[in-house]
């Protein structure tokens, strides 16, 4: 069954902005906003606290089983700093939010971070792992990849993103349109077929 909304996956480093992405893209477009933190620690999809990294170790079947519904359902932002776990069928566009590394190491410590993630963090960000990770797990044209250094970006990606879902939803309106006539029409001919009228088995008959 062809979804109406469009499921959308913002990753990006630990810092970058995908809570602050999510709750404004929500807003604006009645998206449901999935943070994945919430859905493992109120579904227990996980083995345990890791203590040094200060996350959930994650169970991801455990994670997929809770999220397909709302996946099948569609109209969702998933929220995390993974994105390869989630199906292809499920995707519709991944934004991928990058920071300047300074920029992101302020934000870090601001919060507080351990230092191993902190570190561990940053070396990502230089490295580019979360954009090459949504770059082999899904087609090319549904990649972007938006800057999230200023409040600015915010403002801007956050139109984008709307701008993207509106027209989403109207190509998809328009397919479900074409198809229902397409199959409306298969059945118009089906039937004057079952009535004789385009074939010629009834008329000498
Ligand atoms: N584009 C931006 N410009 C200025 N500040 C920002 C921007 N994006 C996020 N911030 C700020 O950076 C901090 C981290 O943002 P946020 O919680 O949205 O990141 P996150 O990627 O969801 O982090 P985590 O993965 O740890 O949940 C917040 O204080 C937020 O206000």
């Amino acid at each position: 069954m062809p979804r109406s909304l469009p499921n959308i996956v913002v990753t990006g480093t630990p810092g970058v902005g995908k809570t602050s992405h999510c709750e404004e893209i929500a807003r604006a477009t009645g998206l449901e906003h999935v943070a994945i933190n919430r859905i493992v620690r109120e579904h227990e999809c996980h083995e345990g606290w890791d203590d040094e990294m200060q996350s959930w170790i994650v169970d991801e079947d455990k994670l997929l089983d809770a999220l397909e519904p709302l996946a099948d359902r569609g109209g969702i932002l998933l929220d995390w700093h993974a994105c390869d776990l989630f199906p292809k069928r499920w995707v519709d566009l991944v934004v991928v939010l990058r920071c300047d590394s300074s920029v992101l190491y302020d934000r870090m410590a601001a919060r507080g971070y351990a230092e191993a993630k902190l570190q561990e963090n940053l070396d990502a960000e230089i490295m580019e792992v979360l954009l090459e990770e949504a770059r082999e797990a899904y087609d090319e044209e549904i990649v972007v990849e938006l800057r999230s250094d200023k409040v600015d970006d915010l403002d801007e990606n956050v139109e984008r993103v709307v701008a993207w879902t509106e027209a989403w939803k109207k190509d998809q309106a328009r397919r479900a349109n074409d198809e229902g006539l397409e199959s409306e029409e298969s059945e118009d001919s089906n039937a004057m077929e079952d009535h004789g009228v385009n074939g010629t088995a009834d008329t000498n008959g």
